[in-house]
């Protein structure tokens, strides 16, 4: 099992923000966490990642390849992070260092986290560049240079340089137009594939959760309401707020198919 999270509880100044969940992600599954927003999936990936405000607690467990989180040093949580796990934002804009260099961006993970020559190096962050569909020329340029697609092309490339084992990507698309959204998700779910990692996929959005995730657990006030395969969330939800959801995202649809009738 590459990721189990038992009765993770995350409190900020009083404020219960997670309450007692537990999901698990096996080996080279793609699952998702849905729910509307300020539900607590984002508080639910940092507790994951170690991002979490300084003020939080944290109660619980989560177990990455069975080495507990909950309690680790900073150190260790940030070594484990760089050699294990991926992760990609919201906003590529904010993710990516604006005075970084595309290929500088991409390289930075491998600098820190492995002993490896200039020349591999940069092997490995042009076949990363490529693998995300991005040219040659895109290397030296700057964030603000690209476009929003191509930003989180780079971030995923950054995510994913050192073959990272779990990967986590809260609301990649959400910035982004409707066809480019399509394309990432799609290269990113290719990638993940291949690459056999795991996937925890956040999101609002039930048409990119169906496109994206084998099995699902739905957000609600910081707690898991249902979880369960994708597909039959979303043609059999159970509780309202997963009713709601899905609900918005097939009156999404049919506005769409009905302007273009
Ligand atoms: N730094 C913080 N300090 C205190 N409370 C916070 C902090 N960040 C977020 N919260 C609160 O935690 C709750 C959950 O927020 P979270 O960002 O996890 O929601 P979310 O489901 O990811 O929402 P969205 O889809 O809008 O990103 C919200 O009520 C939010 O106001």
């Amino acid at each position: 099992m590459s990721l189990v999270v038992e009765g993770l509880s995350v409190e900020i100044s009083g404020r219960q923000i997670v309450r007692n969940v537990s999901f698990q992600v096996a080996d080279g599954e793609r699952v998702g966490l849905i729910g509307s927003s300020g539900s607590g999936k984002s508080m639910i990936t940092k507790a994951i990642l170690g991002l979490l405000p300084e003020q939080a607690t944290v109660n619980g467990s989560i177990r990455l390849f069975g080495e507990e989180l909950v309690g680790i040093g900073e150190e260790k949580m940030a070594d484990l992070r760089g050699s294990y796990m991926g992760a990609i934002f919201q906003n590529p804009s904010d993710s990516l260092n604006p005075v970084l260099t595309v290929a500088q961006q991409v390289s930075l993970p491998l600098r820190l986290h492995y002993r490896l020559s200039k020349g591999q190096r940069q092997q490995r962050v042009e076949s990363m560049l490529d693998e995300v569909g991005l040219d040659g020329h895109v290397a030296g340029k700057y964030p603000s240079q690209l476009s929003g697609g191509q930003q989180q092309r780079v971030a995923i490339a950054t995510a994913l340089v050192t073959s990272p084992k779990v990967i986590i990507a809260d609301e990649p698309t959400t910035a982004l137009d409707a066809i480019t959204q399509r394309s990432i998700i799609d290269l990113l779910t290719c990638l993940v594939d291949r690459s056999g990692a795991s996937l925890l996929f956040v999101t609002h959005d039930f048409a990119v959760l169906s496109r994206v995730c084998q099995r699902s657990y739905v957000i609600d006030h910081g707690d898991v309401i249902e979880g369960g395969n994708t597909q039959v969330l979303l043609q059999q939800p159970q509780e309202s707020v997963t009713k709601e959801l899905v609900k918005a995202a097939r009156t999404l649809t049919l506005h769409v198919s009905n302007h273009g009738q």
